[in-house]
């Protein structure tokens, strides 16, 4: 099977290390100092596994020590199921969600945000990239992709040889 046959999206937007890792900064300096007490948040919860590297970083960057996961599954590969919730994160320390940040990497169809919404309304949801279908259930995000696009983050690709553009003899 060629690549192309495994993708049906029309366009591929590949992300690199260091792209995510400016573009997670750039969410975490958006979020500082917007918690609801005195700006400050009480914990980061990354939903697995996409959300795990970002979070990583805004926990970092915002110097938040209690981190917590939250694991949803909805795809099997580039086909999208009912979303279901795997693993919950610790109740006591979740409440309604109030002061909590809720990381994701992206949001595609808006299904697990959604799902996560539900049982943390109060919770800030924050995704590094957003697609238009998506972009009413996130509350912060930094770049928008178009909904017809693929977004390849690095964790799922290396580093390959390509035929050069005028071939080989
Ligand atoms: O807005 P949606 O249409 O729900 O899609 C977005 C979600 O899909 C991907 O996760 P996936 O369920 O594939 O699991 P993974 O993070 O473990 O790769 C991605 O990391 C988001 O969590
Ligand atoms: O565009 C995407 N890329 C990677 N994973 C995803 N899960 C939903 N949409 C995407
Ligand atoms: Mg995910």
């Amino acid at each position: 099977m060629s690549a192309k046959d495994r993708l049906p999206h029309e366009k591929g937007f590949h992300i690199s290390w260091d792209q995510i890792h400016r573009d997670s900064r750039a969410l975490a300096w958006r979020l500082d100092g917007q918690g609801p007490d005195d700006g400050a948040w009480r914990a980061v919860v990354a939903i697995t596994r996409g959300g795990m590297a970002p979070a990583m970083i805004v926990s970092r960057e915002l110097d938040i020590r209690t981190v917590d996961t939250i694991s949803v599954r909805s795809y099997h590969h580039q086909a999208q199921g009912e979303a279901e919730v795997l693993k919950a994160p610790d109740a006591e320390l979740m409440g309604d969600g109030e002061g909590i940040l809720i990381i994701d990497d992206l949001v595609d169809s808006g299904k697990t945000l959604e799902l996560v919404r539900a049982m943390y309304p109060k919770a800030h949801f924050a995704t590094v990239y957003a697609k238009p279908k998506g972009r009413p259930m996130v509350d912060t995000f930094i770049t928008e992709v178009s909904q017809d696009t693929w977004i390849f983050f690095p964790w799922d690709m290396a580093l390959q040889y390509v035929e050069p553009y005028r071939g080989t003899d």
